[in-house]
């Protein structure tokens, strides 16, 4: 079933006395339970596209609907709730709040969302241990790895069992090791239902997801679909290269 459809998108940027077209006519559908990996040069539109498509950033023109609800007819109020709902966001730079601690880190937006302190604190550690840190909950961010910090940030995107997760490039400031293990937990997530799409320049990621979308100069590309077998994904399986749309 289709999750998220994008619909003959195009984003203008204002930028001085000049007008950037970030986006030029996107279609796209990411069906539930998909793992989509956004690639493309620098400057084609990738995480403009995952904005738009996060709720984040009204396209010029065109709609984006998710779970049949068109999210920039929502006013912004009841956007952010939609947001809050049903979207966890993942940044490089991981934007975890630096004074506090990885339990409070992950029960910020349960904070948000008005659940009893008991609830937060039951939720966020539940999850800490899911992405391997319930040893390390009482640290500030500054006391972690890059690793570590990456799997808090996660941790609070799906604290709140958001059924769609976006991703701008996880592993970007990740060593090789590091960014596979992340890689390995985000495909764990994916194989118990959450649909993920992440921004990524790293080929080596397109071992982990299941369908791969190329962007440039602001248009969709192409897009591959990749068949899981045993869980496990391969470049190797990849079956099919189709226009997109
Ligand atoms: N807020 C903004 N104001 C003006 N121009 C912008 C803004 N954000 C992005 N752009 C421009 O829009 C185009 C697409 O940018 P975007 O960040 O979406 O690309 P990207 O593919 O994610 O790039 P990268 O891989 O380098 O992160 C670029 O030309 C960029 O300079």
């Amino acid at each position: 079933m289709s999750l998220i459809q994008v619909k003959d998108v195009m984003k203008i940027y204002q930028s001085g006395g000049e007008q950037v077209r970030a986006l030029d006519g996107v279609n796209l559908e990411i069906r539930e339970g998909d793992f989509t990996a956004l690639m493309g040069p620098s400057g084609s539109g990738k995480s403009t596209l995952l904005t738009v498509m996060g709720a984040l950033n009204p396209p010029s023109e065109g709609k984006v609907i998710i779970d049949d609800i068109d999210v920039y007819q929502l006013a912004v109020e009841r956007r952010a709730d939609f947001r809050s709902n049903y979207i966890g966001f993942v940044f490089q730079q991981f934007q975890l709040i630096s004074y506090l601690t990885a339990v409070e880190n992950v029960m910020l937006p349960l904070a948000i969302l008005r659940y009893s302190q008991k609830e937060q604190l039951d939720l966020a550690n539940s999850v800490l241990e899911k992405v391997g840190l319930a040893q390390k909950r009482n640290r500030l961010p500054s006391q972690l790895s890059g690793g570590e910090q990456e799997r808090v940030a996660i941790a609070r995107a799906i604290v709140n069992q958001p059924p769609i997760v976006f991703a701008d490039e996880p592993t970007g400031s990740l060593d090789t090791k590091t960014g596979e293990e992340i890689m390995g937990l985000f495909q764990s997530l994916n194989n118990e239902g959450l649909t993920i799409v992440m921004v990524t320049h790293n080929e080596e990621n397109l071992n982990y997801v299941k369908h791969a979308v190329s962007v440039r100069d602001g248009v969709v590309d192409t897009e591959r679909r990749t068949e899981v077998l045993g869980g496990h994904n391969s470049q190797t399986n990849l079956v099919s290269d189709s226009q997109a749309l």
